[in-house]
């Protein structure tokens, strides 16, 4: 136990029996939302969030515009319409299948964290991705963010190549 707890308990047992029962009883009438549940700024969010702020980014259809300018920024990743919807697609090639994987591993990690999730192909050292929102059928902010994280974690381990 550390001196401060050690300290704090020494403090509260030498309060009178009934002041002692009046803050057990404060305590319990505390809603337990104070208590035991965590806040939303400690809690981690489920919803795909932006780098510069906390709200969740929507699922509508990037405009043609949008979805030109973001394109122009990130590096290849390719507008392919698979014939149900739009998607932006990219191919990365590894060393060998332990490192593809562990790509795909921290990947996944930051997908779930995002709750948006991509679609991909893996043969040994190859990682085929294609990212599109369900929820609109299309190209969404969602899908140019995820581009993003997943380009970044490129480069932890040595990439061959980029195709
Ligand atoms: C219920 C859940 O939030 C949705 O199904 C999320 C999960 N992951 C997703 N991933 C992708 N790529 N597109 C989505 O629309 C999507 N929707």
């Amino acid at each position: 136990m550390s001196r401060d707890l050690t300290h704090t308990r020494l403090w509260v047992s030498s309060f009178s029996p009934s002041l002692h029962l009046a803050m057990i009883r404060l305590v319990a009438s505390l809603p337990k939302r104070t208590l035991l549940q965590p806040t939303m700024s400690t809690m981690s969010v489920r919803t795909t969030t932006s780098s510069t702020q906390n709200a969740p980014l929507p699922v509508t259809p990037l405009t043609v515009k949008e979805r030109t300018e973001h394109l122009s920024v990130l590096q290849g990743w390719k507008l392919v319409n698979d014939g149900k919807r739009d998607t932006i697609q990219k191919s990365f090639r590894f060393e060998d299948f332990n490192e593809a994987f562990g790509f795909m591993t921290r990947v996944a990690m930051q997908a779930e964290k995002m709750d948006h999730h991509p679609e991909w192909f893996n043969v040994y050292n190859k990682v085929d991705i294609t990212l599109s929102t369900h929820d609109c059928s299309g190209l969404s902010i969602r899908d140019v963010e995820l581009a993003r994280v997943i380009d970044r974690q490129v480069g932890k381990e040595r990439p061959e190549s980029v195709v």
